[in-house]
């Protein structure tokens, strides 16, 4: 039997960047992955919906805004096909760095489906390979909605696998995945509708980005249903598919996707042959520092519940293997303050609470808000003038902030510095003290009154 210092089984974002930074410290290390080395993030997830959203900005920007620059463009035709050919070769040329990266910290790379032996053992393939350290970086897959007739939708992933663009689509779901793709969709030129449960996507984010993307949605489209659950879907003679709603409504188009959540990938593990425990909810129960119940097995990313994004995934799988094989008995991932970014049209930035949470938690008494709602500069002198929105939520008589919120143009680009600030501990005075940079939308952050 093999034996390692460190076996990771998942190589998506977590799973490589923990085993890469184990093979840095000295640790001989092997990664078990059963699919694409990467992960979701880049064959289906972060890396080709990036490029989908440019290619929907460019588009957007040719159908909202060029006119009002005096641009004319004849023809706004988009081929699908070379869109999704070239983003695939980006992405093989990704694969490519990613087996360089694993190369040159002299880590295995097992191709296949891991399942545990015991605490110390897993298989693949008939083959047993032991370790010290093992990790489960299994992520996660699209969660379907069990109705009749689901088969005929297809999920986020079979979004990435369209070779066509269909004419009409209704996306499902009201989290990141649904308001990302149905903004794709309909920024390339398909008919696309939004089906949200309740008074609005986004909810559990601060109230003045839902509100302003539900405004923005209504000039510019997708076109936004609420109070929509999905009950049934039948095919039609002539291909089509007809949603039905629980509401009595229905809904005819070509193509259906649910974005309506993910569940973690903990079946087919044989995780019953170790000490990890499954929560409630289905993840992987782990400590603050990515420990398992089970000595020696750890979990990081998606599988584990926690936030589900990309970098989180990569800074707790590089901290977990500076706390195990550099000697940093403390090493952890601090989760709070994490900033985000939804791809929306215009984009959203979010880090921090938001001014519900920070009410709670808090009191009103002790919070003050500040808000700035302004056309962009961008769509100043065009017909579709948009709207920049922004929020700051400050905490205490040192006004520490505690939440910074925007939807607007550029807005994808601006929060990463702002977070920076944010965890450092700064004060909205800190903010007043920082010189603008004109014009920019950035600098409505640090002009608020
Ligand atoms: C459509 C979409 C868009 C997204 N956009 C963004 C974004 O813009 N920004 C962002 O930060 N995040 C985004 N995310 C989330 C991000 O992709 C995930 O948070 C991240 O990939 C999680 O990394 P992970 O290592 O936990 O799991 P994954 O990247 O899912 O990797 C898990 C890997 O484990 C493999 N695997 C599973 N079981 C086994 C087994 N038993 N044996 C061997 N291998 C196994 C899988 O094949 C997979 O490759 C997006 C997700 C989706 C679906
Ligand atoms: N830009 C980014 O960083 C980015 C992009 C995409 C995904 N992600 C990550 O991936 C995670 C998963 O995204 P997601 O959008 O799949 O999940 P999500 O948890 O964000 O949203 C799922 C949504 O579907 C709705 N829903 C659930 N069951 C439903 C049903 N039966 N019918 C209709 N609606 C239903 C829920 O109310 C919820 O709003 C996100 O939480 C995020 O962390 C990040």
């Amino acid at each position: 039997m093999k034996k390692y210092d460190y076996i990771a089984i998942g190589g998506g974002s977590g799973g490589i960047a923990s085993i890469n930074r184990a093979g840095m410290h000295g640790a001989k290390g092997a990664l078990i992955e059963a699919n694409k080395i990467g992960g979701t993030c880049v064959n289906v997830g972060c890396v080709p919906k990036k490029i989908m959203w440019h290619g929907a900005q460019m588009l957007d920007d040719m159908r909202l805004y060029a006119e009002g620059y005096g641009i004319d463009i004849a023809s706004k035709q988009l081929n699908f096909k070379k869109l999704v050919d070239n983003r695939e070769t980006f992405i093989e040329r990704l694969h490519g760095s990613y087996q360089k990266g694993l190369d040159s910290n002299h880590v295995d790379l097992i191709r296949g489906h891991a399942t545990f032996v015991d605490n110390h053992t897993v298989e693949v393939d008939g083959e047993q390979y032991t370790a010290d350290h093992i990790l489960i970086a299994t992520g996660g897959r699209p969660k379907w909605p069990g109705i009749p007739g689901e088969e005929y939708g297809m999920d986020s992933n079979g979004f990435f696998a369209l070779e066509a663009l269909p004419e009409r689509v209704a996306v499902v779901g009201a989290g990141y995945i649904a308001v990302e793709l149905a903004g794709v969709l309909h920024g390339l030129g398909a008919e696309t509708h939004l089906f949200v449960r309740h008074q609005a996507p986004l909810r559990n984010f601060d109230v003045m980005l839902y509100e302003g993307l539900v405004e923005t949605m209504k000039r510019e489209g997708p076109e936004l249903h609420t109070y929509s659950v999905p009950k049934e879907v039948k095919k039609n003679a002539d291909g089509s598919l007809t949603l039905f709603f629980e509401n009595g409504t229905s809904h005819t188009t070509d193509a259906i996707i649910w974005a309506i959540g993910r569940v973690p990938n903990t079946e087919n593990l044989n995780l019953e042959a170790t000490d990890v425990e499954i929560n409630p909810g289905g993840f992987i129960t782990v400590d603050e520092y990515q420990n398992t119940t089970a000595k020696n097995i750890y979990a990081i990313g998606d599988v584990t519940g926690h936030i589900e994004l990309t970098p989180v995934a990569i800074a707790a799988g590089r901290r977990l293997s500076e706390r195990l094989f550099n000697n940093k008995p403390n090493e952890r991932l601090d989760y709070d303050n994490i900033p985000s970014v939804i791809f929306s049209h215009p984009p959203i930035g979010t880090v921090g609470m938001t001014e519900k949470l920070a009410e709670e938690t808090y009191g009103r008494e002790n919070i003050k808000v500040y808000k700035s709602v302004f056309t962009s500069m961008h769509s100043s002198i065009t017909p579709n003038r948009q709207k920049s929105y922004m929020k700051l939520v400050c905490f205490g008589p040192e006004e520490k902030i505690v939440g910074l919120h925007g939807l607007g143009h550029g807005v994808d680009e601006m929060i990463q510095g702002f977070a920076v600030a944010i965890k450092m501990g700064a004060t909205k005075a800190d903010f007043d003290d920082t010189v603008a940079i004109h014009p920019t939308g950035a600098e409505e952050f640090v002009t608020m009154r």
